[in-house]
C-alpha cells in the first residue's frame, strides 16, 4: 500500500467525546464588542451583570386601589366596611407626600410608591365611595384628598405591594458572562440602565464545498451534477449559532491549491468549515490535503453514524472542521462538533447541551457498530416525549433534515430498538 493510500485507509477512530476533548484547547472565547441593546439580542454577554440597585427600588403597589393600615380594616367585611380618610391620590411616577395615618387612606395606582404608613393595598373592587358611579363619567371626580372611601375586605400587613429588593437585591449576580440575550435578559439589562451590552463578537465562519459534480444554486442543472446545498444549509446553522457564514468559492481538485485557499481564508476567518472530499474516494481531496497538512491534524475518523470520515484540523491556533459530503452527515458533524465549539468561542458555558430522554414511536432495525445521531422529530403525547426518525435517514438524504428538531443518540451494537423503547435525545434549533 503506498503513502496516500494509508493515509486514506489508516485512520484512527475516535469516539465523539474523544474529538470533543482533541478540539478543546483550540476553543479560546472570541474578542468582545460594545453593541447597543436592541442589536444585542441573540448574541452572549461578555460581561457579568450585578444588580446596582434594588428591584422594586419603592415599595411597589401590586393592584389600583387604596393604600391602608392592615390594622385599621381587621375589621372590615361586605356587611360592616371601614370607613377611611382619603388623604392623598398617588399616580405611578410620583411621590407620596402624605404618610398614611390611622383611619387614613391613600388612593394608588398599580405600579405606584406605597406611601409610608401603609402596610397593604385594597383593591378597587374592595372599596367604595360617595362617587362610585360618578367617577366613569368624570374619573377626576377622586383625585383630591378629603374624601371618604368604605373598605369592605380586611387584609394582611403586606398584602398586594412588592416590598423593596422584593424582586432582585442589590449586589445580586444577575447575568453571568456567556449568557444568551433573549426576551428576559434583555428585560433586565433595560431594568439596569444598560443601553450598550458588551457582547462577543460573532465569529466569521468560511464554508467551503468540494467537489466537481456541484453547481451553483442559481444554475441549470446538468447531468451527473447537482447543486450545492450543504454550504447554504450550512450556513444557516452558523447564524443559527451566532457566527456570520462566509459562502466561499468553489475549491479545486487539486491538494496543494486547496491547502492555500483554506489557509488563506484563516486571514479573515476565526473558523472554516469544509464539506466533502474527506471518505476514501479517488477524489476526496481532504484526506489528500491532510496528508501534508502545515498545521496539525487533530483526528480524521469518529466512532458515529452519519459521518464517520468527519475531521478536524488546526491552522495557527484556528479550527479547521471537515465534514463529510453527505448532506445528513454533514448536518450531522455540524451539530456534534461546530456549533458547541461556535457557542463556546461565544462564552456558552456548557455548549454541548445534555441529552433528555424520550420514548421511541416506532421500531427501528437498524443496529450499528459505532453510535448513531438519528435525525428525529418530537411529539408530546399526554405529557409524554416521543420521537420517531425525521424521515429517510440514510446520510445520503437530505430532503428530511427540515423535520428534525433533534438527534437521537442510539447506542451501538444491538440488532435495533422497539416502539416504546426510552432513547437520549439531543434538542436541535433547526425549525
Ligand atoms: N468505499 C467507501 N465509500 C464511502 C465510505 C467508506 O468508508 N468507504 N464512506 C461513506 C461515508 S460514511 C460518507 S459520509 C461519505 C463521505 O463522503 P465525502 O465526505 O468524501 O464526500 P463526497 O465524496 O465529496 O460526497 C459524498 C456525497 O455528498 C454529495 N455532496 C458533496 N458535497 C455536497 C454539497 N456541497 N451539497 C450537496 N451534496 C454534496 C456528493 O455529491 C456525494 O453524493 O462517503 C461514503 N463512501
Ligand atoms: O459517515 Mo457516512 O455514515 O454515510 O455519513
Ligand atoms: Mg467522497
Amino acid at each position: 500500500m503506498n503513502k496516500e493510500r494509508n493515509l486514506k485507509f489508516g485512520r484512527e477512530t475516535i469516539s465523539v467525546q474523544q474529538a470533543r476533548e482533541r478540539l478543546l484547547p483550540y476553543i479560546k472565547p472570541i474578542q468582545t464588542e460594545q453593541v447597543p441593546l436592541v442589536l444585542a439580542f441573540g448574541r452572549r454577554m461578555a460581561q457579568t451583570i450585578y444588580a446596582a440597585h434594588p428591584v422594586p427600588h419603592f415599595r411597589r403597589s401590586g393592584v389600583d386601589g387604596y393604600a391602608v393600615r392592615a390594622v385599621d380594616i381587621a375589621a372590615a367585611s361586605a356587611i360592616h366596611p371601614v370607613e377611611l380618610e382619603v388623604v392623598e391620590h398617588i399616580p405611578c411616577g410620583t411621590i407620596p407626600l402624605k404618610r398614611v395615618g390611622a383611619g387614613e387612606a391613600s388612593r394608588i395606582m398599580t405600579g405606584a410608591p406605597v406611601p409610608d404608613g401603609a402596610d397593604a393595598v385594597v383593591m378597587l373592587e374592595m372599596t367604595q365611595t360617595q362617587e362610585d358611579g360618578q367617577h366613569a363619567a368624570d374619573p377626576t371626580v377622586l383625585r383630591g384628598s378629603g374624601k371618604k372611601v368604605w373598605i369592605k375586605k380586611a387584609l394582611q400587613s403586606g398584602n398586594n405591594l412588592t416590598p423593596v429588593a422584593g424582586e432582585i437585591s442589590q449586589g445580586e449576580l444577575l447575568l453571568s458572562e456567556g449568557t444568551w440575550i433573549g426576551a428576559g435578559v434583555a428585560a433586565i439589562l433595560a431594568t439596569f440602565g444598560c443601553g450598550d451590552v458588551a457582547v462577543y463578537r460573532k465569529p466569521r465562519v468560511a464554508i467551503f464545498s468540494t467537489g466537481s459534480e456541484l453547481l451553483d444554486v442559481t444554475m441549470e442543472l446538468e447531468p451527473g451534477r447537482i447543486r450545492n446545498s450543504n454550504s447554504y444549509m450550512l450556513a444557516a446553522q452558523v447564524e443559527a449559532a451566532g457566527g456570520i457564514p462566509v459562502i466561499m468559492p468553489a475549491l479545486s481538485d487539486h491538494a496543494d491549491q486547496v491547502q492555500a485557499a483554506l489557509i488563506q481564508a484563516f486571514e479573515s476567518a476565526d473558523c472554516v468549515i469544509t464539506t466533502g472530499g474527506v471518505s476514501v474516494g479517488d477524489y476526496d481531496v481532504l484526506v489528500e490535503v491532510f496528508g501534508s497538512w502545515q498545521g496539525t491534524l487533530l483526528f480524521n475518523k469518529v466512532a458515529m453514524r452519519p459521518g464517520s470520515p468527519t475531521s478536524a484540523a488546526v491552522w495557527q491556533d484556528k479550527l479547521l472542521f471537515a465534514l463529510s459530503g453527505n448532506p445528513g452527515a454533514s448536518f450531522v458533524g455540524f451539530e456534534l462538533f461546530v456549533r458547541p465549539a461556535l457557542e463556546s468561542m461565544q462564552g456558552h458555558q456548557q455548549p454541548c447541551c445534555e441529552a433528555a430522554t424520550a420514548f421511541l414511536d416506532v421500531d427501528y432495525d437498524k443496529g450499528s457498530a459505532y453510535p448513531r445521531y438519528v435525525r428525529g422529530t418530537t411529539r408530546i403525547e399526554n405529557g409524554c416525549l416521543w420521537v420517531r426518525p425525521a424521515g429517510a435517514d440514510k446520510s445520503s438524504i437530505m430532503v428530511s433534515i427540515k423535520d428534525a428538531d433533534c438527534l437521537i443518540q442510539l447506542p451501538a451494537g444491538g440488532s435495533g430498538f422497539r416502539r416504546g423503547e426510552l432513547v437520549a435525545i439531543q434538542m436541535l434549533v433547526n425549525r
